[in-house]
This record gives structure tokens, C-alpha cells and sequence, in this order.
């Protein structure tokens, strides 16, 4: 008869918390726990907000009547790490210190295996992250950033990127491995990725101000206006920081994250609603454009994904720019929760090799 493994899953986003059981390959509870800016506002720090979403988890588990000890493993949404290759981690001390120390940035996915490590102890069982947001695989001509100093990185939706990208390459009858894809992911941060033969060679930091805005995050600014405003004296760096990534974009335009309520004013004749919204769609075509160059203009397909591709409206106007490119296929939300399961799975089963996190070495210039 076949093992039936319990797997606990968490996936911290920036505007919500998903968390599921699974019973091998299948769902058998699912839930979102949605946080709006008011909700989150009293947190100064993503690490503040480690006990409100522990609890939350925890609260809506119990009230389920799930039991914990029938566990076999956890997994969460992997953080803000050092750039590593794609793969189910364990998580270790190391990894956690990382986390908590915020030594790569701050993100809400750092809650992800930081909480599946709490609950996984107190079970005496394994917890594991899959394809972290720091999975590396950009091509050498993509890390140069026209600045020595600063080196481009891999920030991006790895996880439910890579796993889009696999269900339209088996859809097209093709490998993921032999195919070409542009993948976007629209939910609290947008990430365009340029995926060539199952690798994502170039892809825009999705937390750092690169590419094009989304309902938390200014993506790319105009430089110098960024540099007078730092010396400006009027933010503190850790002001302006929050004013890129979790208070810019939609927000600062409209007060809301949520694409929505921002869809809900514009049916009110709101105009500024209006003209970000257009401009939002406007930033992502040039992006999906900049990505299908990467790829020489071999794309099999360009994938819309995340939260924002549940809006019709929104994708059919993003498609009037990008549809002269590839066939475009939409896949609404993400597999997040299932790319996490399938990823503890796999090493329970012994059909991959789980892989170890180790803090990274110092080195120091002679
Ligand atoms: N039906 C919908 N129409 C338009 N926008 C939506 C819809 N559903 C979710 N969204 C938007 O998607 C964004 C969140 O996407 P999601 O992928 O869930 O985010 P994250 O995982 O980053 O927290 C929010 O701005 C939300 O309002
Ligand atoms: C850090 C890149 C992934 C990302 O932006 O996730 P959210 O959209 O959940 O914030």
C-alpha cells in the first residue's frame, strides 16, 4: 500500500499568508489568510511579524481541528538567503540565523522557514523550503549591472515560476528543459523572468528596485532623482528602503495594494486610479519585451501568472502589447502551496537528494 505523507505547508507573501495540508500529492485544507496594509502597518520590520503570522497559522489549525502530531513534515516558502541553486532544502540553525539576522534583506518569505522550523521542533520531524526567492541562474552578461561596485541578483518567484513554466512546457508537449518561456508573476511584487532550456537566465530583482512597478514596489527609478531625494535629507535610508519595496508603487499612488479595490475605483471613475493601473500594464509590456530579447526572440510562450492575472481586464489589456510576441497563456494565482509540497515530497520519498544550507564563507581581500 502506498505511504500517505502529511505535509504542512506555509507560504508567507507580502500581502498574505497561505498555508495547506497535504496528504501526498493532495490538498486536503487550503487557506488564505489575506493581510491588509492597516493589519501589517503596526510591524516595523518583517521579523516583528513573526509571532502574527505563527499565531495566525496556528489559530486557524486548531480551529480546523487539525492535529499537528500527525505531521511527517513541513515545509515553508524559502527567504531572503545567500544565491543558491534550485532544490528542497533542510532547515538548519544556519539557515534560520540568516533569516532572523536579515542578512540578505528583508521579505516575507523569511517567516516561511523560520515558522515550519518552530513547528516542525516541537514535532521532532524535518522542515524544508523549495526553490527559495534567491535561486540563481542568471547568465554572466546578466549579472553586470554597468556599475562594479554593484552586482545584479536573483530576487525573484522561483518557486511558482519554475512550476508554471514546467506545466505549459508539458502542455506544449515540450520539455522544460528544451523550452524557451517569458514568465510573469503580478502579486505583491512582479518578477519577468526570461526562462531558456530550464534555466532562468535573466530575470528582474524583484525586491531591490528592478523592473516594473507592482502594488508594493517602485521597480526601476530614474537614478539620479533616487540619489538627490537619499541626500536630500528628508528620509532616513531605512524610510526610503520602505518607500521602494513594501510603501511604494500602487500604494503610494492609491493608498491600496490591492488590484481590486484599485479596479473597483476606476469602475467609480476614479482617474488616478486609472492612469496608474495603465501605467502598471504599460511598465510589465516593456519588461515582457526586454525578457523576449534576452531570449533572441525565441519564446514558446509568455506566461501571465499570480494574483493580478485572476483580472480580465488588466490581462487583456497587457495582452494588446505583448501578443505579437508568442502565444500568451494565463495561469491565475500561483501553485506555490503545491510546488512546496511536491518539493518535501520528493525528498521523503528518496527520489531527490535533500540539500544543505551552509553560511557563506568570508572572504577577505589580501
Ligand atoms: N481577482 C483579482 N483581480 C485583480 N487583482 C487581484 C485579484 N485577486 C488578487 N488580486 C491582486 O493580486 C495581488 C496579490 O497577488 P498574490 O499573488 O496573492 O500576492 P502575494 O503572494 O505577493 O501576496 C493583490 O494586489 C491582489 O489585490
Ligand atoms: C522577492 C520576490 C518575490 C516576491 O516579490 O513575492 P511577493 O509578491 O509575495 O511579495
Amino acid at each position: 500500500m502506498e505511504q500517505i505523507f502529511r505535509l504542512l505547508v506555509i507560504n508567507p507573501g507580502s500581502t498574505s499568508t497561505k498555508i495547506a495540508l497535504y496528504d501526498n500529492e493532495k490538498s486536503v485544507f487550503e487557506e488564505t489568510l489575506r493581510h491588509d496594509l492597516d493589519e501589517l502597518k503596526q510591524f516595523n520590520k518583517v521579523i516583528d511579524q513573526y509571532d502574527f503570522r505563527k499565531n495566525m497559522i496556528l489559530e486557524t489549525l486548531h480551529n480546523q481541528g487539525i492535529n499537528l502530531t500527525k505531521l511527517n513534515a513541513v515545509v515553508g516558502r524559502g527567504g531572503l538567503l545567500k544565491p543558491i541553486p534550485g532544490g528542497t532544502y533542510l532547515v538548519n540553525e544556519h539557515m534560520v540565523k540568516d533569516l532572523k539576522d536579515a542578512r540578505y534583506g528583508e521579505h516575507a518569505s523569511n517567516l516561511g522557514a523560520m515558522i515550519a522550523y518552530e513547528i516542525s521542533k516541537q514535532l521532532n520531524i524535518a522542515a524544508y523550503i523549495v526553490d527559495p526567492v534567491v535561486v540563481d541562474e542568471l547568465q554572466a552578461i546578466a549579472r553586470i549591472s554597468g556599475m562594479p561596485e554593484i552586482k545584479r541578483r536573483s530576487i525573484f518567484h522561483a518557486l511558482n515560476q519554475k512550476a508554471v513554466a514546467r506545466k505549459v512546457a508539458t502542455e506544449l508537449n515540450l520539455t522544460y528543459e528544451s523550452a524557451n518561456f517569458v514568465v510573469c508573476h503580478m502579486g505583491g511584487g512582479i518578477t519577468v523572468g526570461a526562462h531558456h532550456h530550464g534555466k532562468v537566465i535573466d530575470v528582474n530583482n524583484g525586491l531591490d528596485g528592478e523592473g516594473p512597478f507592482s502594488p508594493e514596489r517602485t521597480g526601476s527609478l530614474p537614478v539620479g532623482d533616487l540619489l538627490s531625494l537619499g541626500f536630500s535629507g528628508q528620509f532616513t535610508q531605512e524610510e526610503l528602503k520602505k518607500k521602494i519595496s513594501g510603501q511604494g508603487g500602487v500604494v503610494a499612488y492609491l493608498g491600496t495594494n490591492s488590484m481590486v479595490d484599485v479596479e473597483k475605483m476606476i469602475t467609480n471613475a476614479n482617474e488616478k486610479a486609472k492612469l496608474v493601473w495603465d501605467a502598471m500594464i504599460y511598465q510589465i509590456a516593456k519588461e515582457i519585451g526586454a525578457s523576449s530579447a534576452a531570449l533572441k526572440g525565441k519564446v514558446d510562450a509568455i506566461i501571465l501568472t499570480g494574483g493580478i492575472a485572476y483580472s480580465k481586464t488588466f490581462i487583456d489589456q497587457l495582452v494588446e502589447y505583448i501578443a505579437w510576441i508568442a502565444p500568451v497563456k494565463i495561469l491565475p494565482g500561483e501553485n506555490e502551496l503545491q510546488a512546496l509540497a511536491e518539493g518535501g515530497l520528493r525528498v521523503l520519498r528518496g527520489h531527490e537528494q535533500v540539500k544543505e544550507y551552509a553560511l557563506e564563507e568570508v572572504y577577505v581581500e589580501s
